[in-house]
């Protein structure tokens, strides 16, 4: 049994000559521990998917079964603690808030998990203990994320969901944070799930699933991941 499964979902907009079917039958299975990429074109219906695993939205059919549990079929309320306790979410644009500092960002998602990692240490974690004190506007985009990835992390989630997280980056301070991901499954045996277009990063995965016009068009295992630090693109 996976730690997810996803088992026909689909997400249709509109109706009639304006449907979209942005998720069109979508079937996969992640194992604990793994990291995940999902990779596709521009409008290939990616953060659809990982809004849905999220519990930011719920498919208009099938079923998200996370941990044994159908998540697909939950009201307004679970879905909030389903967010609170099991995930951590990282966006393209780190989505901090302005007038909290680093620590405080961070902070703000320990205080309503159940399990969460102490902020300070997590933020010692991703190389900012030494920035604790600044805003978001004093750091720089590479260092926002880091920030962004504490305050992820330190909720101690099961699933980590990650939309296109080296999107604003330039080439060196994407494969940093990358390389933070990378170290945060594999170290702490979570799961980890990045959207990205950059289908070069697909070496580093343990499993990558390829969607294109709504549907998974390749789901493979990589036998042998390459460490993103040993990759080039
Ligand atoms: N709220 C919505 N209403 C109508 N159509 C939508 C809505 N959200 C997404 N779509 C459509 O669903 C399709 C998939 O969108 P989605 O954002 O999931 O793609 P994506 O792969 O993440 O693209 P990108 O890489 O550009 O972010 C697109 O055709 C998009 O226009």
């Amino acid at each position: 049994m996976g730690y997810i499964e996803v088992k026909h979902c689909s997400k249709i907009y509109g109706s009639g000559e304006t449907e979209v079917r942005a998720n069109d039958d979508i079937n996969f299975d992640i194992k604990q521990g793994e990291l995940t990429i999902i990779v596709g074109a521009s409008g290939a219906g990616k953060s659809t998917l990982l809004n849905i695993l999220g519990g930011m939205d719920t498919p208009t059919k099938g079923e998200i079964v996370v941990n044994g549990k159908n998540i697909a079929v939950y009201n307004n309320r679970q879905l909030t603690t389903y967010r609170r306790h099991s995930v951590g979410f990282v966006f393209q644009f780190y989505n901090l808030v302005p007038n909290l500092t680093a620590l405080e960002n961070v902070e703000l998602a320990s205080q309503i998990a159940p399990t969460a990692l102490d902020a300070q240490k997590t933020l010692q974690d991703v190389g900012l203990g030494s920035r604790e004190s600044n805003f978001p506007a004093q750091l720089s985009g590479g260092e926002q994320q880091r920030v962004a990835i504490a305050r992820a992390v330190a909720k101690n989630p099961e699933l980590l969901l990650c939309d296109e997280p080296t999107g604003a980056l330039d080439y060196k301070t994407g494969k940093s944070v990358l390389k933070l991901l990378e170290d945060f499954c594999h170290d702490n045996n979570k799961n980890v799930i990045i959207v990205t277009h950059n289908g070069m990063i697909k070496p580093m995965a343990d499993h990558v699933i390829e969607i294109g016009d709504g549907r998974v068009r390749a789901d493979y295992q990589n036998e042998q991941p390459t460490p993103v630090d040993q990759i080039e693109w």
